[in-house]
């Protein structure tokens, strides 16, 4: 496999000739089976508290589109729900699917919807960088928000506005003034499980946050993430029509409910 991506060639299935730990015992994304989820009275509710300042750039780095923020102070910070500590807000990104019927990471009862908004942070409490969290079981906190089929958000706009100046792979632009919380359902209910990043290295050291209720998106703001490209500059244009990764197997894990 040359470079790991989410083509018939280097995508999920291949990613374990490379990253071994893709079949390990807490894998993310999961299907959550809502039936099996357990209530625990002692998880609290979620507290985002996010700085428009943070945020610096929109970024295309071939396997997503990211907002990167500020993570050099606790500006930005999620506390609350499973959380022990502070985790820094690093970035955003989203994940999609080549037709609106799929798109997202996690399932619910099997069913997938259109894309997935994942809101990265990391324990900056007990770590000191980003990459010293992502190697430790409780560096880094994501949550998951699904975007399901609807109206058009006119919160996503600011993001889906500026995609065609990132079009090529690695291309990026200041993006500035931007609190992510805009892009939060009212609820903030949520699902809680210990997993992994999604993407290589696929390191387990994620406490996975999957809020209940999804956000809107339309289809036109969809089929602007779909003329992304994986390719940079100097290689053939090649779309990125998908970049989900399929449930993992559960392997005994608890998933919990506030
Ligand atoms: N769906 S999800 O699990 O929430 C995520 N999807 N993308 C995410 N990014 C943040 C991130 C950085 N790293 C990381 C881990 C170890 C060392 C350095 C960086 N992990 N997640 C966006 C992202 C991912 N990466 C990875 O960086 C590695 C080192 O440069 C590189 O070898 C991999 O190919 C590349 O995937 N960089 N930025 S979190
Ligand atoms: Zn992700």
């Amino acid at each position: 496999m040359l470079h790991w991506g989410y083509d018939e060639h280097n995508g999920p299935a291949h990613w374990k000739e490379v990253f071994p730990i893709a079949n390990g015992d807490r894998q993310s994304p999961i299907d959550i089976k809502t039936e099996e989820t357990k209530y625990d009275p002692s998880l609290r509710p979620l507290n985002p508290n996010y700085d428009p300042a943070s945020a610096k750039i929109i970024l295309n780095n071939g396997h997503s589109t990211s907002v990167e923020f500020d993570d050099t102070v606790n500006k930005s910070v999620l506390t609350g729900g499973p959380l022990s500590g502070t985790y820094r807000l690093r970035q955003i990104h989203f994940h999609w699917g080549s037709n609106d019927e799929a798109g997202s990471e996690h399932a619910v009862d099997g069913m997938k919807y259109a894309a997935e908004l994942h809101v990265v942070h990391w324990n900056s409490e007990k770590y000191s960088s980003f990459v010293e969290a992502a190697r430790q079981s409780d560096g880094l906190a994501v949550m998951a928000v699904f975007l399901k089929i609807g109206e058009c958000n006119p919160q996503l706009k600011k993001i889906t506005d500026r995609l065609d100046t990132i079009r090529i792979k690695g291309k990026r632009a200041l993006f500035t003034n931007f609190d992510p919380s805009c892009l939060l359902p009212k609820s903030l209910d949520y699902w809680t499980y210990f997993g992994s990043l999604t993407v290589p290295p696929l390191l387990e050291s994620v406490i996975w946050i999957v809020l209940r209720e999804p956000i809107s998106v339309c289809s036109e703001q969809l089929a602007k993430f779909r003329s992304l490209l994986s390719t940079a500059e100097d290689e053939v244009a090649c779309c990125l029509l998908r970049n989900y990764r399929p449930p993992q197997p559960l392997k005994g894990r608890e998933v919990r409910r506030n």
